[in-house]
């Protein structure tokens, strides 16, 4: 039979789960990319030799645009970072670091806000205007802002992170009924806890979107494995761009150098405090990386 192209949607036990002109296919790999230490992930586009109607071999991974260690996803082109008016409160941090990671990785960030019923949005609103990213208030009371963020997840593969707690799970459900992310209640109530097994699986949304399903990955996972050089940082909070080609000083940190044009739209208010304070933290995190951690985890063993 002819070869094809798909997308692995699923992997379990072994299998990969392709689709590919409409159909879902049950693959195994052929040994080939073992060899070179490659192993096919959710989200990539392989090529396919089909067995039978519904089966097949995965013979070549095409290139890749990104990846992930965990949740282990390939090909992600737009991340939605979750975070709650409250209960549990907003942590700039976090978000600014998922922020990061993301523009690192070449995946288009957005932000939801939930639980907008427990309070206005406004203050994170504010905030990430600044940045120039999507920005959407949601909250279970009522379907405002949902369309839109269907819209927005309409083509490409996108993933979710976001604090444990925030309501990333009630959102996904309310996003498309099918994602079977259990909500915490629900989860707590059938025993779910950390230790099951996690799989990642893709469901489609609109035209040629993919929603990824990470069930029991949180930001932190996400944030360990993917590590960001200190010269790099700057270049993932897109607001600076316009200033930090005018510093004094090649290679200049942005945190404390005398003639920093970054710094000085920070007391201009044209770049906010709290970014510029995620900054400043990341940064200090950054300088502590040693060599070892710097390699790509995708080297690792
Ligand atoms: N007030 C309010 N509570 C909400 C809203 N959405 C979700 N919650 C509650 O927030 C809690 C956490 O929701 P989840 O959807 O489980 O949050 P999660 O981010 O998936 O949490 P983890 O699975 O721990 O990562 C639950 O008790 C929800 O009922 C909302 O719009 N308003
Ligand atoms: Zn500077």
């Amino acid at each position: 039979m002819d070869k094809r192209t798909g997308l692995i949607v699923k992997a379990t036990g072994g299998f990969y789960y392709v689709q590919a002109d409409g159909v879902l296919h049950e693959c195994r790999a052929r040994g080939l990319f073992r060899k070179e230490g490659v192993s096919p992930l959710v989200g990539d586009r392989v090529e396919l030799e089909p067995t039978g109607e519904a089966s097949g071999y995965v013979t070549a991974i095409l290139p890749r645009k990104n990846a992930l260690v965990r949740p282990p996803l390939a090909n992600v082109d737009t991340f939605v970072i979750v975070a709650s008016v409250s209960d549990p409160a907003p942590n700039a941090l976090v978000i600014d670091k998922l922020m990061a990671i993301a523009c690192h990785k070449e995946i288009r960030p957005m932000l939801v806000i939930t639980k907008s019923d427990l309070g206005g949005p406004d203050a994170l609103e504010e905030i990430y205007r600044t940045v120039g990213i999507p920005v959407f208030a949601v909250s279970r009371q009522s379907d405002e802002g949902l369309e839109e963020i269907r819209a927005a997840l309409s083509h490409g593969i996108s993933a979710f992170s976001g604090n444990t707690g925030v309501g990333k799970s009630s959102l996904l459900n309310r996003i498309d009924g099918r994602l079977s992310i259990a909500t915490g209640e629900t989860s707590r109530k059938l025993g779910r806890g950390r230790h099951t097994t996690r799989h990642v699986e893709l469901y489609p949304i609109g035209e040629d979107g993919w929603i990824a399903d990470t069930p029991g990955f949180s930001a932190v996972d996400l944030e360990r494995y993917e590590i960001i050089r200190k010269e790099e940082l700057a270049g993932c909070f897109p607001e600076f761009a316009e200033f930090s080609g005018n510093c004094r000083f090649t290679g200049c940190s942005h945190t404390v150098e005398k003639g920093c044009a970054v710094l000085e739209a920070l007391r201009e208010g044209k770049i906010h405090p709290s970014r510029h304070a995620s900054y400043r933290a990341l940064y200090e995190d950054a300088k502590k990386l040693k060599e070892w951690e710097l390699k790509d985890p995708q080297e690792k063993k």
